[in-house]
């Protein structure tokens, strides 16, 4: 879909070897001298700039609602575009404490929805009920890669981030995520399914009977991320993933989000091989398929706050830790230049 270049190892030595030279005991930043390694690798700058960051959320509904799967009515996707184009999501609090550009698209909520500041991309109403049909077709499935790679390159070229963190809002995509999982990883549907939005033990277990008669009826090819997310997939989950296509094609590291986020990350590493390595897990939700997610992409989180709202809320709280890593770098002084002594 979109040339994926290869790391620039050598940036990331050289950064790995400046900061032997820091006013600090050598390793002791721990995880943050190892993000600036990667941002050097991801950018190919030995200074890596992350700001101004940028965060799209990709919203659409879900067929698989009628089956009962959400703890929330599905009408609450488009009441909460609505609010977050009004700023009053966890969201805009966020990205306003990050200095975002936030960009909100529509791609494919099931009502009309006004607003100037909004992008509407509605591919359609929400997919089909994968337990009835597949969720979409294949060409809906490409469209909403592309969508999601000409949104981030108009935002790409029109606010210059320099970051970029995916986010979703779908009632009902927890089941549309784990179905996918449980076919990229081939692992039980009872350690990926959880609670989502908050259902009970019992609603688990019908979540779960619902997510394992899609698979069987739509039987989705798991060596082919494209059919998977037709057949089980959701459109803002294509979106997220031709988003996080286009910024590792211009070399921009890639945020990422919760466990539905993390499924979008896969597809796009399962499409583009390599894309992942331009990605940063901004923190561990406790929906209990996105620790297995995170190491299938061999990831770690940076944040651990138990969390589980979306939206690209954790991806955005863990931004700072970016914006450290990199001015920790610019900024601090050397054993030399400061005139301190450095181990033998
Ligand atoms: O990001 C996560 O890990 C996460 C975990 C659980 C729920 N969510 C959010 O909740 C919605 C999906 O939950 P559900 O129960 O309707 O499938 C969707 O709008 C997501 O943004 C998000
Ligand atoms: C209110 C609400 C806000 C959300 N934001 C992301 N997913 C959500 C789900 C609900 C139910």
């Amino acid at each position: 879909m979109m040339t994926i270049q290869k790391l620039d190892k050598q940036r990331g030595e050289e950064v790995r070897q400046y900061h032997q030279t820091l006013t600090k005991p050598q390793g002791s930043l721990g995880r943050l001298e190892e993000l600036a390694v990667q941002l050097a690798e991801i950018t190919g700058q030995v200074f890596p700039a992350v700001t101004p960051p940028g965060v799209i959320v990709f919203a659409a509904d879900h067929g698989c609602t009628s089956e009962g799967v959400s703890a929330y009515p599905k009408e609450v996707t488009a009441q909460m575009v609505t609010n977050f184009l009004s700023g009053g999501a966890a969201i805009n609090v966020l990205s306003r404490s990050i200095g975002a550009a936030l960009k909100i698209v529509d791609i494919g909520v099931a009502a009309d929805i006004d607003g100037i500041e909004l992008s509407t991309r509605k591919i359609k109403r929400g997919t089909n009920n994968f337990c009835v049909e597949d969720a979409m077709t294949r060409e809906e499935a490409i469209e909403a890669l592309n969508i999601g790679r000409e949104e981030t390159e108009m935002m790409i070229r029109h606010d210059a981030i320099k970051c970029l963190i995916t986010g979703e809002m779908g009632i009902g995509n927890t089941t549309s995520s784990s179905a996918i999982m449980a076919v990229l990883s081939g692992k039980p549907i009872e350690t990926i399914t959880g609670p989502g939005t908050g259902i009970d033990t019992e609603k688990i277990k019908h979540k779960q009977q619902v997510i394992k008669k899609a698979i069987r009826l739509r039987s989705p090819d798991p060596d082919d991320p494209i059919d998977v997310l037709a057949k089980i997939g959701g459109l803002e989950i294509g979106g997220m993933a031709g988003a996080m296509l286009a910024a590792a094609a211009h070399r921009i590291p890639i945020l990422v989000d919760g466990f539905i986020s993390t499924v979008a990350a896969t597809l796009a590493e399962r499409i583009s091989p390599g894309a992942a390595d331009y990605m940063i897990i901004g923190h561990l939700s406790t929906e209990p398929g996105h620790d297995l997610v995170i190491q299938m992409l061999g990831k770690m989180p940076l944040l651990d706050l138990g969390m589980r709202l979306g939206e690209g809320s954790g991806a955005a709280l863990a931004f700072p830790l970016l914006e450290a890593a990199t001015n920790i770098l610019s900024g601090m002084a050397t054993f030399d230049s400061a005139g301190v002594t450095n181990k033998e």
